[in-house]
């Protein structure tokens, strides 16, 4: 089983987590030995139960003014994954981070994973765009399945 949390605010992460599910459950039924992914929201009102089994984040990028460069990152909406990730012992048990984000805004594409891989010392897995395609699925999941048995 791959455990993912994710957060999203309009859907879209949402929306591809959800694919992602699917996809894994198709994968499964061919061969048994492909995991099934077990998807948790984390909103403001997520409590804090504990992580203690290892698992990945996918997280949406919401920056306000900036350029990603030398300035610009102030989060905006997701801040309560990384409140979660800060919660004592969570971020140890997790492995990767996936961010998803917009081409349109330029260095700061994807740039709320790229600053929590950083801040929380964990992989950037991969990126995709808004609801991400089908073949962001397939490849996001077998990075996730490599990652999760390593
Ligand atoms: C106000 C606002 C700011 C955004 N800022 C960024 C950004 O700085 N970088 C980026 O890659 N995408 C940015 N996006 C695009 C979102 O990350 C993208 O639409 C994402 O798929 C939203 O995920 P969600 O629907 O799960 O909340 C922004 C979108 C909005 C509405």
């Amino acid at each position: 089983m791959i455990n993912l949390l994710y957060i999203s605010i309009s859907g879209n992460t949402r929306a591809f987590a959800e694919h992602l599910a699917e996809y894994a459950k198709a994968q499964h039924q061919a061969n048994v030995e492909q995991p099934l992914i077990h998807l948790e929201e984390v909103s403001d009102a997520t409590q804090n139960e504990g992580e203690t089994a290892p698992y990945f984040v996918m997280i949406p990028t919401y920056l306000d003014g900036g350029n990603g460069i030398d300035n610009g990152f102030h989060e905006l909406m997701t801040t309560a994954m990384g409140d979660y990730l800060r919660e004592p012992g969570n971020a140890e048990w997790c492995r990767g981070i996936i961010g998803s984000g917009n081409r349109n805004f330029n260095e700061q594409y994807c740039l709320t994973a790229k600053e929590y891989c950083k801040e929380f010392n964990v992989p950037f897995l991969a990126d995709y765009e808004l609801r991400g395609t089908a073949k962001d699925a397939s490849r996001i999941y077998d990075i996730l399945v490599k990652v999760n048995q390593a």
